[in-house]
């Protein structure tokens, strides 16, 4: 692929998102089974934060991982069925909604029976969202404040009325489970349904900080909040207008690698000052040539003179690279009580601009986050071993009948609501920007 055909190719791909473009759709058809050899690895899936998976009478009910980059889930139920039917269907579709939702879904590979453990199971075989993830940190969100179906009893009902009322009633969603590893030290740590059926008001949006690894001094990163943003508008911008489906009790999956996290971090000197596990030893930082125009800097070289351009300065002798507690040493601080007509102006321009940080720093952050963003929007693949969302759990999903066609408010308003607590979560990352 040449330079050229790289530029159409994204373009293309942002002008569709920004501007709701249709481009001429694929005909992407349920892929063959993929090879199993006979040796391959199949296990329990590990990684697996909720729904049914406990062991009853001695069979295992939960999900298989693979070794060729597919899960394998059990069909236990009717219900499970009915998702066999989905996906099939789904797969094969030409309705316009179908064909894009099958963006936001794992790839179906079709259904194969394996006995595991000694029990012969049907399994639908999925594409796995954590291949290749050395840490996955995952995340179920279930959508919607109905999660039952039109076919519930009435007991089925009244279960899943009583069960995370206080988080569906506010949010529209509610959280059954997430795995983390920790950015300082790589510890697992899982929250069960136990947890997330306690989880209400402030409580919902500390659990999803301490999912994205921001609940500490450093906040969340905010290329990870992009790259689940960029699929998350996305999911709402078809939610706001699908109406060939009824979605209940389906999930959003966040799926992202904590190690690829950190390594982002460390590349970016991110963090990597404020996590034990790569803080550079004291006074190791050193001050770039754009950083040399410091609070401190300003006190002692400016020219009493602000131009159009900002702040005029004394010419400094030379660019030190000296490690930072030198370079302080040879600055006399600003006197923050002078009454100088300038101190009022510098300290709105302190605030303004920021004058103590680094520049480089701020900018490796930048290209970062743009980059993350441009790498996610120009692909219609979202890149799994990095971060992404996708529906899940189509066991009470309901296709509509032409006469029956409209939007699907109870799931849309949950999506609404989870894309709203991530903007505002982007925002409160607006300093590593701007
Ligand atoms: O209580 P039940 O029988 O409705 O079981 C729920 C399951 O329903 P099902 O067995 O398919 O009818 C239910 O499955 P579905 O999501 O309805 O497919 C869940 O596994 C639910 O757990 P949670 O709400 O995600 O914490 C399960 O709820 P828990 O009781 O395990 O919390
Ligand atoms: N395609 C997938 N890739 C990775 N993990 C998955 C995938 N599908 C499901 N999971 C994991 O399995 C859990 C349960 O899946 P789900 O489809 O909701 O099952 P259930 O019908 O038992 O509720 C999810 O919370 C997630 O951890």
């Amino acid at each position: 692929m040449n330079d050229e055909t790289v530029r159409v190719r994204r373009q293309r791909s942002i002008y569709q998102v920004h501007y709701g473009l249709k481009k001429e759709v694929k005909k992407e058809m349920a892929k063959p089974i993929p090879y199993l050899n006979p040796g391959a690895d199949i296990t329990a899936y590990n990684s697996q934060v909720a729904g049914h998976r406990q062991t009853e009478n001695n069979k295992y009910l939960g999900l298989l991982q693979c070794n060729n980059g597919t899960v394998m889930k059990p069909i236990l139920q009717e219900s499970q069925q009915r998702e066999v039917d989905f996906y099939k269907r789904v797969s094969t579709s030409d309705d316009p909604d179908l064909v894009e939702l099958r963006k936001y879904i794992p790839k179906y590979f079709g259904c194969k029976k394996y006995t595991y453990d000694g029990h012969e199971n049907e399994y639908i075989i999925l594409e796995d969202l954590t291949v290749r993830m050395l840490e996955p940190c995952v995340m179920d969100v279930k959508i919607g404040k109905r999660t039952w179906d039109p076919l519930a009893t009435p007991d089925k009902i009244e279960r899943e009325k009583s069960k995370y009322a206080a988080c569906k009633n506010e949010y529209r969603f509610c959280i059954p489970g997430f795995q983390v590893f920790k950015l300082s030290n790589g510890q697992l740590r899982k929250y069960g349904k136990d947890y997330g059926k306690k989880l209400q008001g402030q409580m919902v949006i500390e659990a999803i900080r301490t999912y994205l690894n921001g609940a500490g001094e450093s906040g969340v990163c905010r290329a990870l909040l992009l790259q689940f943003l960029a699929q998350l508008w996305k999911i709402q911008r078809w939610a706001s207008r699908q109406c060939a489906l009824r979605l209940y009790a389906t999930s959003l999956l966040l799926v992202y690698d904590a190690e690829r996290v950190r390594r982002c971090c460390r590349d970016n000197d991110l963090f990597a000052f404020k996590l034990k596990c790569t803080s550079p030893a004291p006074g190791a930082r050193r001050r770039s040539i754009h950083s040399m125009h410091s609070v401190e800097t300003a006190g002692s070289n400016f020219s009493g003179q602000i131009t159009a351009k900002g702040p005029q300065y004394k010419r400094v002798q030379s660019v030190s690279t000296t490690p930072l507690g030198l370079v302080q040493s040879s600055f006399v601080p600003p006197n923050t009580a002078s009454n100088s007509p300038w101190s009022e102006a510098l300290n709105k321009l302190h605030h303004n601009h920021s004058f103590d940080h680094n520049y480089d720093d701020k900018l490796s952050k930048i290209k970062m986050n743009y980059r993350a963003v441009l790498d996610q929007l120009s692909s219609d693949e979202p890149t799994p071993n990095w971060g992404t969302v996708m529906i899940i759990d189509f066991a009470h999903a309901f296709f509509n009948d032409d006469d029956e066609a409209a939007v699907d408010d109870n799931f849309k308003e949950g999506i609404d609501n989870f894309v709203r607590i991530f903007e505002t979560l982007l925002r409160e990352t607006d300093d590593q920007v701007f």
